[in-house]
């Protein structure tokens, strides 16, 4: 995920958990030759379209901000901390030829996770608007739990990689309270509880637009990597 108008979100040159404004610039510039994906398209319903509408306006004031979103891991993660991430991709550029970061797999619009996320840094917050398409079916008509779990980690990761950089999921805890109908919109509402040393802890609600239905909630801990140290190194010390 891309922190837009990055000037203004952390303060020129300051540091927030080892992430600076600076790398934010570097990989703005970077990020922008890939693919946004987190636009509207015709498969949006207009639940969706007014939501996102809603959320751009909000954008104007500088409150929130639109979070694009690629098919490729390394450029969800801000600046130096992405380095080893980027030069793994380069690296292994033929190998990694077919991978795609998994809820932006699907070329054809609309049949998996659309969905568009925004940041509210001042509340260490992180909104996604999801319409889970058809191919994401569970039981007939609704989401696959494991699709929700995916929109669930994809959310709370993006507040968390706000806040702490390159992070990976340590725990998830996900209570299913109503299922989601395929097609229908959901706010997948998340933020940062609490961070003590590397272990980022957040919470999230997933519920209709009206507000009436709780479908999920959850609490996931984070744990932020040793920048020193590739994703790759530590895979292979494991
Ligand atoms: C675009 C961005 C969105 C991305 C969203 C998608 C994110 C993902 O899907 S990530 C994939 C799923 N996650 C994984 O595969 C992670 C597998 N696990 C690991 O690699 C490691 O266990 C890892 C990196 C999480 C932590 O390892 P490591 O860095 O060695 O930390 P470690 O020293 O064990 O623990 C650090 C602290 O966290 C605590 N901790 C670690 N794991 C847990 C856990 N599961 N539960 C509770 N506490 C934990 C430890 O007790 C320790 O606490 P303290 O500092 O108080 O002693």
């Amino acid at each position: 995920m891309l922190y837009e108008c990055s000037s203004g979100l952390l303060g020129n040159g300051h540091h927030l958990h080892g992430i600076s404004t600076i790398s934010f610039q570097a990989w703005l510039s970077q990020s922008k030759r890939s693919k946004d994906y987190a636009l509207p398209n015709s498969s949006w319903s207009q639940d969706m379209m007014d939501l996102y509408s809603r959320f751009l306006e909000m954008c104007k004031d500088g409150t929130w901000k639109r979070i694009p979103s690629y098919s490729d891991t390394a450029d969800h993660v801000p600046g130096k901390a992405c380095v080893h991430l980027e030069s793994l991709k380069l690296a292994n550029e033929k190998e990694r030829k077919g991978t795609r970061f998994f809820p932006r797999n699907l070329d054809t619009e609309g049949v998996g996770f659309e969905y568009a996320m925004f940041l509210n840094p001042s509340e260490k917050r992180m909104v996604c608007l999801f319409q889970p398409g058809p191919y994401l079916e569970g039981h007939r008509g609704f989401a696959h739990g494991g699709s929700t779990a995916t929109i669930i980690d994809s959310t709370v990761g993006g507040c968390a990689i706000f806040v702490a950089g390159r992070v990976m999921t340590a725990n998830l805890s996900i209570n299913y309270r109503n299922p989601i109908p395929l097609g229908s919109v959901v706010l997948v509402d998340s933020k940062v509880d609490q961070i003590e040393g590397r272990k980022v802890f957040l919470s999230c609600h997933v519920r209709s637009i009206d507000g009436q239905t709780l479908h999920a909630e959850a609490t996931a801990l984070f744990i932020q990597l040793n920048s020193t140290k590739s994703l790759q190194q530590q895979v292979s010390s494991q």
